[in-house]
């Protein structure tokens, strides 16, 4: 099997014709290579003219130019797996044989396409025995039962159980794998099965059984279940598991070709529907934007914050000692009802690493805190404080938070606290002139272990917002907000009302 790319992610390219209403040959290549987890790439062999109803004309360019095309990938790109489909005649196929003989793929799944459902010719008559010549190159070919008959040049099989027996006969003869496909039998059955001669009696022929879906949106399925197939082999390895998965992705997408309301012939499958159903539609800023993005939404918070009374005071120095003192009173109220959050936010942490944070967080959070707090207030004071409506207010927060049992909202409501008196800190911390009456404690914000502190927090709850849905987010968004703006009114109080209020 081919080695694929560092990431997984096979390369595959198509060498195809094309169908520009995008149900079929190329187009619809690229669409079943995504939808299977690979890197699409693709070669024309053959410009079609057609639509749900049929095909009007064929444009085979100059055959130099599908070489320059094929030498174009293979030059540069390793590729994981070739899928080949529509080649229109002699001239192609020999173009394309040679380019397989030269770089040598390492899986090349062919879908010998002649005939289009619609019942027109995609392969020049006399260039099926160049087509039947290839066959030997390639590790799996998927005719339909028509193609079949032709390929081992017998009657058309009228059941299963002669197109198995055409299968393993084309099998023997070409040393190929081969995907018998029970699309074109009548009944409700539809299976599918790798046919391989090369293999001992109970693994010749491996069925993958299957159910007729009622729809005229079969344009391109066989197209599809070929490319699928070769994406899917470099990964599962397996050719009859490869068949399933695919099979599996390929009868959903039959289900819900209806919906995409292409043409009024026989319209296409929808590729994506179930990547769409489950989310694949859903893009996921990242843990860094999304950090950014919080922290510009809450810039007029910031900028009231800055533009406080109180910080301005705490900035130039002459802020009310009173004020200062009924401050720090509160932040030690504040800080040690805090702590106990932060606590609860360590038990509710689904890592080691963060469980461990929160719980080291919640101890700075007394021990330091109050540490340098009673230093300023003696221990007197610090006791004997009432809390205030603004600091009442903030604390049934942020118990509010911790209540609904959400770690994610639970630290998006924690992290403003680490955050804006970080991010007050830096510009306060240039105040601390060796007179300056609250120098020390403007110092203790910009202390580079709280910037650590603080870009960990950033970084839990950001990242844990990345993981969360949508609705998750924006709760965890209106958390962090309502803390930023409690953070505010924290500021303000000292210099308003709220510092004499009573509850
Ligand atoms: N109505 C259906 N319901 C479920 N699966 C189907 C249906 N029609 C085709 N398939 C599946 O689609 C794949 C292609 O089968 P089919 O025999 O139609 O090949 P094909 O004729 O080469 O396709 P195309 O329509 O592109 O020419 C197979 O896996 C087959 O089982
Ligand atoms: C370029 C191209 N390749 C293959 C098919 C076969 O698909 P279908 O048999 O479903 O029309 C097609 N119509 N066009």
């Amino acid at each position: 099997m081919g080695r694929t790319s560092m990431t997984g992610i096979p390369r595959v390219l198509s060498i195809a014709g094309t169908d520009p209403t995008g149900g079929a040959g190329i187009q619809a290549d690229l669409k079943s290579i995504a939808a299977n987890g690979g890197y699409g790439m693709a070669v024309v062999t053959a410009l079609v003219a057609q639509n749900t109803h049929g095909v009007r004309s064929v444009h085979v360019p100059p055959l130099d130019f599908l070489a320059e095309q094929l030498d174009a990938v293979s030059d540069d790109v390793e590729i994981d797996a070739v899928k080949i489909g529509m080649l229109a005649d002699t001239g192609v196929i020999g173009v394309v044989e040679a380019w397989l003989e030269r770089v040598q793929p390492p899986i090349v799944v062919l879908d010998p396409v002649m005939v289009a459902t619609s019942g027109d010719r995609l392969l020049d008559a006399n260039a099926e025995a160049a087509l039947r010549q290839l066959l030997s190159r390639a590790t799996l070919v998927t005719p339909n039962i028509p193609e079949l008959a032709i390929l081992v040049d017998e009657p058309r099989a009228l059941t299963w159980a002669d197109a198995l027996a055409q299968a393993e006969r084309l099998s023997e003869r070409h040393g190929v794998a081969v995907v018998a496909k029970g699309g074109h039998l009548d009944g409700d059955a539809v299976p599918d099965a790798v046919v391989d001669a090369s293999e001992s009696d109970d693994d010749r022929i491996r069925e993958v059984p299957g159910t007729r879906i009622v729809s005229t949106n079969t344009h391109g399925t066989g197209c599809s279940l070929s490319s699928a197939l070769a994406t899917l082999l470099p990964r599962v390895g397996d050719t009859a598991e490869a068949l399933a998965q695919a099979k599996c992705w390929l009868a959903e997408s039959i289900r819900h070709g209806a919906d995409l309301h292409v043409g009024s012939g026989n319209g296409p499958v929808s590729h994506f529907a179930g990547l769409w159903a489950r989310g694949g539609l859903e893009a996921r800023p990242t843990a860094a934007d999304l950090a950014a993005s919080w922290w510009n939404d809450i810039a007029d918070i910031r900028r009231d914050i800055d533009d406080s009374p109180f910080v301005r005071g705490l900035a130039a120095g002459d802020l009310d000692d009173g004020a200062f003192r009924w401050y720090l009173a509160q932040d030690a109220i504040y800080l040690r009802a805090y702590a106990r959050v932060l606590a609860e936010a360590s038990r509710l942490a689904p890592t080691a690493e963060e469980q461990a944070f929160w719980a080291t967080s919640a101890a700075g959070s007394i021990e330091g805190e109050l540490a340098l707090h009673e230093g300023w207030l003696g221990t007197e004071t610090v006791f004997d404080a009432e809390p205030s409506r603004v600091t009442t207010a903030y604390l049934d927060h942020l118990a509010a938070s911790a209540f609904r049992g959400d770690y994610g909202v639970l630290i998006a409501a924690l992290l403003p606290c680490f955050w804006l008196y970080h991010d007050a800190g830096l510009r306060l911390r240039d105040h601390a002139h060796d007179s300056h009456p609250y120098r020390s404690w403007l110092e203790t914000y910009a202390d580079p272990a709280f910037t650590i502190s603080n870009e960990r927090a950033i970084g839990f709850v950001a990242n844990a917002a990345a993981r969360a849905s949508d609705a998750d987010r924006s709760a965890m968004f209106t958390a962090f907000r309502a803390s930023a703006a409690h953070e505010r009114a924290f500021f303000d109080a000292p210099l308003t009302g709220d510092r004499d209020a009573r509850l």
